[in-house]
């Protein structure tokens, strides 16, 4: 955090500086009734309207130096909010897939907004009122002890046992402050649910339920927002409180000195400060709390769980075969994998089949370096998967699923994933694919822009770019999963022979089968209670031996 705000060196410092510019009017308000008051003291009506009119001018440079200030400051703030949303953003950019997995999308949506404004309006609005509330304090002991040593002294004394007192309050205002960025990531993930399945609440009519639970979720979320509040009050209260026998402490002192010589209006001037110097300090340090839970609250937006990337120097090299070695793997209890054994050769064409629930996609997820859980080992030509970088891997790699995501940009950018791709590169990626009619047709050809999510293709174009993309990417193992599920049969027939003439390993999982065609797979694992049996293709789809 402090090298964020250090980033901007100079706006920073403009920033401390137009911070204290309330010291400065304060100063002068405060210096102003001394001085009215030495007028009344000294009984001359003349000098009395003079200094009221000194009183309308300081004012009115008070007024300034707030509007200034405030325009000073607000592009300071404004820049370092966006360069935390930036490190934030670029923080969940950088995870694995294995490390964004771990919570939900709307997860990271809540920290990019919510947990932001709650930097802003919890840590900048502190940094603002303790820069100033500090700069009073010294500025303000500095003059105190210029006329009464003993008096600032005591001041300093108190200030430090209350800042003693205030620490105490830290650990449970950090506990609270995340418990309200929790609360808000919940509220988001239910609202983000109940959206997604809007159109299935309302073929149930099930508006109001739906309503009700969201209410609790709403209700519950800013019940963690007092109870942080309040506890904010209560540390307030209780340092106001001492404040205010502080205050009782220096009126009688100050009255003692009066009657030993001290001027009435220096006297007016020395309380006037020492109560601003109190109740600066005492409202001053529990933001000292609130600014360190922010931090935290800053921490757990840019340091997501440091990855064990760092340690995986192994890069991905895929010549010969992937082994699995008594691999067990389940949830909660339930073996999905138990003790299988089983070798991927490089070229070959796998189907994994097996009933609803089995654990198709779990084994895919395992060979896409999702999941490491598993006990056993997975090799790749000898080398073990948990040591090989995850970037280098993903490099080499294509996934095709049921729901192919496509950017609101044009064919060719989502077709290379906006790298630089060799023109007849690109054509042969086409024709492979199967897209060489459809981009004919379009007037703009590659270049035609693609709606939300491609919308305006059918779900054939649409697993056909994701075709092309894994030829484009030049990738050596293709997982598909449900590739052709969404498709009508005809469509889908076309798209499974497109799959088993790609030159690359291809490990499919597929519910279909396309007579005539998903013969053409070399392998199909089954999966059935944990067990992976392996068959050759065209002798399984014909009912036959175990390999
Ligand atoms: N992240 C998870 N946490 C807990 N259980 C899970 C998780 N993912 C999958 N499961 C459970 O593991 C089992 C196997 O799921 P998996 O998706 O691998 O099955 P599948 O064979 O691909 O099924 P389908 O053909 O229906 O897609 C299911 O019972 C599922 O509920």
């Amino acid at each position: 955090m402090k090298t964020l705000l250090l980033k901007r060196k100079w706006e920073f410092i403009i920033y401390m500086i137009a911070s204290c510019f309330f010291i400065v009017s304060d100063l002068l308000i405060m210096g102003l009734s001394g001085y009215i008051m030495d007028a009344l003291e000294q009984g001359s009506m003349e000098l009395f309207m003079t200094r009221i009119g000194y009183g309308v001018i300081i004012v009115l440079i008070g007024a300034g130096l707030y509007l200034s200030s405030r325009f000073l400051r607000i592009g300071y703030m404004r820049k370092v909010l966006l360069d935390i949303r930036a490190e934030a953003f670029g923080t969940v950019l950088k995870m694995s897939p294995k490390q964004f997995g771990k919570v939900s999308k709307e997860n990271y949506v809540s920290r990019l907004t919510n947990d932001v404004n709650l930097i802003e309006e919890k840590f900048f609005i502190s940094l603002l009122n303790l820069i100033s509330g500090f700069g009073m304090y010294i500025i303000g002991l500095i003059i105190i002890s210029c006329y009464e040593p003993v008096l600032a002294g005591g001041l300093f004394l108190v200030s430090m046992i209350c800042y003693g007192v205030c620490t105490l309050f830290l650990k449970r205002t950090q506990k609270l402050q995340e418990a309200v960025s929790e609360g808000n990531e919940a509220l988001t993930l239910n609202m983000s649910n109940t959206f997604n399945g809007l159109e299935i609440i309302k073929l149930g009519n099930m508006e109001d339920k739906f309503l009700e639970k969201n209410k609790k979720e709403i209700s519950r979320a800013e019940a963690r927002k007092q109870a942080f509040n309040n506890y904010s009050e209560i540390q307030q209260n209780v340092l106001i409180f001492v404040g205010y026998f502080v205050m009782a402490g220096v009126i009688f002192y100050l009255g003692g000195k009066i009657g030993g010589g001290l001027g009435f209006g220096i006297a007016v001037f020395l309380f006037q400060l020492s109560t601003q110097i109190i109740f600066r300090v005492m409202d001053s340090l529990p933001l000292v709390n609130v600014m360190r839970s922010s931090i935290k609250i800053y921490e757990k937006l840019t340091c997501l769980e440091v990855s064990q990337e760092e340690t995986k120097s192994n890069a991905f090299r895929f010549d010969r075969t992937i082994e699995l070695k008594d691999v067990c793997f389940g949830y909660e209890g339930r073996k999905l994998l138990d003790h299988t054994n089983m070798t991927l050769e490089k070229g070959k064409k796998y189907l994994i089949k097996g009933a609803s629930g089995a654990g198709k996609s779990t084994l895919l997820h395992l060979l896409q370096m999702l999941n490491e859980d598993y006990t056993g080992s997975i090799k790749v030509d000898g080398i073990d998967y948990r040591t090989i970088d995850e970037r280098s891997f993903n490099e080499k790699v294509a996934v095709i699923d049921q729901d192919i995501f496509l950017f609101e940009d044009t064919i060719r950018n989502n077709i290379n994933l906006y790298r630089e791709t060799d023109e007849t590169f690109m054509q042969e990626a086409i024709k492979g694919a199967g897209l060489e009619s459809l981009i004919a047709e379009l007037e703009k050809g590659l270049e035609t822009p693609l709606l939300e999510n491609g919308k305006n293709l059918s779900g054939g174009q649409r697993q056909r770019i994701a075709i092309a993309r894994a030829i484009v990417k030049d990738a050596e193992i293709l997982f598909i999963d449900e590739g052709t599920a969404s498709l009508n049969e005809a469509l889908g027939r076309e798209i499974e022979k497109v799959f088993l003439n790609l030159p690359q390993t291809v490990i499919a999982i597929s519910h279909r089968y396309y007579e005539g065609i998903s013969e053409g797979y070399d392998y199909v694992l089954e999966l059935q209670a944990g067990r992976l049996n392996q068959y050759d293709a065209k002798d399984y789809f014909e009912g036959v031996s175990v390999c």
